[in-house]
């Protein structure tokens, strides 16, 4: 039996809440498979379209009438990870009850401590929310001047926050608990509400969003998980992606991913945290591996029929 830790990918969970649905309950056939082969999963997921639509909705509705204030960041993912783990829920518990497995399926609202002090404050790179032309952003720029947008992986611009790496994550214990109780945990979505520990031992959220394939890594440490699974829209992590050499890779070991990072290989902000956390995890003790693929074909990728895998 191993312990999985999966990662969904918030850009794979579609724009609305009918498509968040249908995509979850694709997936759910693949997760709850692998309980029935023996193994324990923990699934936790990205908030980028999320976040970035609920701001803006609490940030228009602002412009409109006094009776809504702008809503902050770490509230922002908040409410992410209450909507999406919502239809995780419910997805993942259909599929349970079809199969006749008598398993249970619980979100946890997690905090995720960074360091007050991380550089990624100063430096914006975590695109969050819809795709922009570049005009389109350009005169957004100009109308706010606190506004980050970046040309995302050439699929349009996009808002940056800030990124801090996560340092602990505060509700491990309850994960722990409720995986020694049989149930389906759902954590660290949308890489966790960001928090900065306060003197007296408290907790303040920050304005940041954290990035969920780094906080899954953690994740799958602090569980001491086998595998980590990085489920996105692409196949496989290519060289020479989006162009006509693109060459997908099956597998990479720890020397051959940080040549592809060193290269410049891998989009800022969408597969360069990606690697990088699977470099991460598969580093993080011996016969650890992470595995990047589609959500579709996730069950392939189980059976090492799709996805490149990252080991040591
Ligand atoms: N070298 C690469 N190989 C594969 N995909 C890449 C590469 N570089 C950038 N990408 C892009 O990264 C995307 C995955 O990142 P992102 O959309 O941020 O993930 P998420 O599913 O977690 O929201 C892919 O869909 C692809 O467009
Ligand atoms: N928080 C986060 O990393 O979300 P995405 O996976 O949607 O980018």
């Amino acid at each position: 039996m191993s312990r999985i830790v999966i990662a969904l990918g918030g850009n794979a969970l579609g724009d609305t809440a009918a498509e968040q649905r249908a995509r979850i309950d694709a997936a759910a056939p693949a997760l709850v498979g692998l309980i029935a082969q023996g193994h324990e999963i923990i699934v936790s997921h990205g908030n980028g379209p999320q976040v970035g639509a609920i701001s803006l909705a609490f940030a228009t509705a602002a412009e409109h009438t006094d009776r809504v204030r702008p809503m902050d960041l770490p509230e922002c993912t908040a409410m992410s990870q209450g909507y999406i783990g919502y239809h995780l829920q419910q997805g993942i518990a259909r599929e349970l009850r079809r199969v006749g497995m008598p398993w249970h399926v619980a979100s946890v609202v997690t905090q995720v401590e960074v360091d007050p002090d991380d550089p990624a404050f100063a430096h914006p790179t975590k695109p969050i929310g819809g795709f922009y032309d570049e005009a389109t952003a350009r005169s957004m720029m100009a109308a706010d001047p606190e506004l980050r947008m970046v040309e995302d992986s050439g699929r349009g611009w996009r808002q940056v926050v800030a990124s801090p790496r996560p340092v602990r994550i505060v509700e491990k214990d309850s994960i722990l608990n409720l995986l020694d109780h049989e149930f389906i945990v759902v954590a660290c979505g949308g890489g966790g509400i960001p928090v900065v520990r306060t003197e007296g031992g408290d907790h303040r959220g920050v304005a940041a969003v954290i990035d969920k394939d780094f906080a899954s890594a953690a994740l799958a440490e602090a569980v001491g998980a086998d595998y980590l699974f990085i489920l996105t829209a692409v196949d496989r992590v290519a060289v020479d992606f989006g162009t006509p050499a693109q060459r997908d890779l099956e597998h990479l070991d720890l020397a051959e991913a940080q040549r592809l990072v060193d290269e410049g290989q891998l989009g800022a902000g969408s597969m360069l945290p990606k690697v990088q956390a699977a470099m991460a995890f598969a580093a993080s003790g011996p016969g650890r591996r992470a595995v990047i693929c589609s959500l579709e074909k996730a069950p392939l990728a189980m059976r090492g029929e799709s996805g490149t895998t990252i080991h040591a």
